[in-house]
């Protein structure tokens, strides 16, 4: 059977507020099928708030959110991976495989995967050991394999190499790019402009609460539109 297609998610002057305060938007917004999408912005602008909009964790109090098709449906068809990874009291391939218990596969297919996974990511040494203490770096390609596992067609990632030092960076990066290969679709925030350079098809410039740019990474880095994208990328402080 063939699966109807996730995409477009279009956002419609969707709006995010906090304790009576207007945090995100609002923000039209249409996400094709391919790419990376790299969110960049300064401190409280909002990276964070976007894509959790987007995902669902965090309502739109004005406007919508959509996919095309039901919003269940899209649910289960999406990664998120946090800038620290949520820990469980498990061994490394129990952790991944968790996801696939929880949709119904067996036990021996779920730790056949995970295995699988564990060693895609680099962990295969590492899978029998509880998850609590891995490195940092190791958490965060813990949490891609746990992310990626079930397939999803899109991947939320929010700062994942924050606080990672440049090997891990490295195996992280190694990592989404062959994610992007298989055709995951990818939006993610970073602070690191060489990171965004690296990784980005296309860049949301996102300025408090609001999206200033969003065009190819070529286009952005190359000549940024707007005074605020401008000063960004100089490294003024935007505030
Ligand atoms: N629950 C909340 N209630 C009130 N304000 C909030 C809440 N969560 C976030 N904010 C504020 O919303 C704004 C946007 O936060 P967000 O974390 O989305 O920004 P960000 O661009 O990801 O920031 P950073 O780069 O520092 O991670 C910030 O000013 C933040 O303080």
């Amino acid at each position: 059977m063939v699966e109807t297609a996730l995409f477009p998610l279009t956002l419609s002057e969707a709006t995010v507020r906090k304790s009576g305060v207007t945090l995100v938007g609002p923000v039209d917004l249409e996400i094709g099928p391919i790419g990376t999408t790299v969110v960049i912005g300064p401190n409280g602008a909002g990276k964070s708030t976007l894509l959790r909009l987007m995902h669902g964790l965090d309502r739109a109090a004005k406007g919508r959110v959509d996919w095309n098709v039901p919003m269940k449906d899209a649910q289960n068809r999406q990664g998120f991976v946090f800038q620290t990874p949520i820990l469980m009291r498990r061994s490394v391939v129990d952790c991944i495989a968790y996801p696939l218990l929880v949709h119904g596969v067996s036990r021996k297919d779920a730790h056949a995967q995970a295995l699988d996974w564990a060693d895609r990511v680099g962990l295969a040494d590492h899978a029998a050991r509880p998850a609590r203490t891995l490195s940092g770096g190791e958490r965060q390609k813990m949490a891609l394999a746990r992310a990626l596992i079930r397939n999803p067609d899109i991947l939320f990632l929010d700062e994942p190499c924050a606080s990672l030092d440049g090997s891990a960076t490295r195996e992280i990066e190694g990592i989404l790019k062959s994610a992007r290969t298989a055709n995951t679709r990818m939006v993610m925030a970073t602070h690191d402009m060489g990171q965004a350079k690296r990784l980005a098809d296309d860049v949301l410039f996102i300025y408090r609460g609001n999206v200033h740019e969003h065009s190819t990474a070529e286009a952005f880095f190359k000549a940024p539109q707007t005074p605020e994208a401008q000063a960004f990328l100089r490294g003024d402080i935007l505030e």
